[in-house]
């Protein structure tokens, strides 16, 4: 069996040698079981805001992929939800596994999904992302599973350029994309306080997972599963099961917007 991150120097088992956070109180991702969420009538529905115009590059970081956006005006912002104040938007990416029985970090009663899409917002009470990333309200994550269905035209439009991209350090631009077009029809959500799902692992995340699933195809799952986690001139290693397993709750409330 591979273990997820097989492939990188650390697999997430051994992330505690170099990160001791790794075993904190509020690591992510986690098992959300709904039957244990709570309603929480005072939380307010997301209010995402995105402009297209802030759409920058696109680039394969040797352990996913993100398309970044320009993050120095409130042009593209999470606010209401669970937080409070204004986050902006820094990146998107991925996670997913090597078939589709697994590859989300967020799991919903066990269940694995196929794939999970994180949109990373920092709270612009802080200077930067680096330094919202230190404080424990310095970080908003919406996280949306994708499916197996249909095929995603939206997606499509971001899986297009992964040729240009296949490898680790590789990255071009990318603009007047709207990340809205990948939001399910409801934004129903569950919310907890977690971390970065990667190293450093920083405890500075509340979590935004979308109930809703948005969908994806198998083929375009096998596009993932095209990018590598090499660079150019390195023998290739398909970028595959670059997710983290769920984490102990350690007493977390999980809360839920719907009922
Ligand atoms: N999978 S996820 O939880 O959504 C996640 C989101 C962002 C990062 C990140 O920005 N890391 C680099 C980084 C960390 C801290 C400070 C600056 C950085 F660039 C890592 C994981
Ligand atoms: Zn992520």
């Amino acid at each position: 069996r591979m273990e997820p991150f097989a492939t990188t120097i650390l697999g997430p088992d051994k992330w505690s040698d170099n990160f001791p956070i790794a075993n904190g109180p509020r690591q992510s991702p986690i098992d959300i079981v709904p039957g244990d969420a709570s309603f929480d009538g005072g939380l307010k529905p997301l209010k995402l805001k995105y402009d297209p115009s802030t759409c920058l590059e696109i680039l394969n970081n040797g352990h996913s992929f993100q398309v970044t956006f320009v993050d120095d005006t409130d042009s593209s912002t999470l606010t209401d939800g669970p937080i409070s104040g204004i986050y902006r938007l820094k990146q998107f990416h991925f996670h997913w596994g090597a078939s589709d029985d697994k590859g989300s970090e967020h799991t919903v009663a066990g269940t694995k999904y196929p794939a999970e899409l994180h949109l990373v917002h920092w709270n612009t009470k802080y200077a930067s992302f680096g330094e919202a990333a230190s404080q424990p309200d310095g970080l908003a994550v919406v996280g949306v599973f994708l499916k197996i269905g249909a095929e995603n035209a939206n997606l499509q439009k971001v899986l297009d350029v992964f040729d240009i991209i296949r490898a680790k350090g590789k990255q071009t631009s990318f603009a007047n994309f709207d990340p809205t077009t990948l939001l399910p029809g409801s934004l129903d959500y569950w919310t907890y306080d977690g971390s970065l799902t990667t190293p450093p692992l920083l405890e500075s995340v509340t979590w935004i997972v979308c109930k809703e699933p948005i969908s994806v195809s198998s083929g375009q799952m096998a596009k993932f599963r095209s990018l590598l986690f090499s660079a150019e001139g390195e023998p290739e290693c398909c970028m595959v099961d670059n997710y983290r397993p769920p984490q102990p709750l350690k007493g977390r409330a999980v809360r839920a917007s719907f009922k």
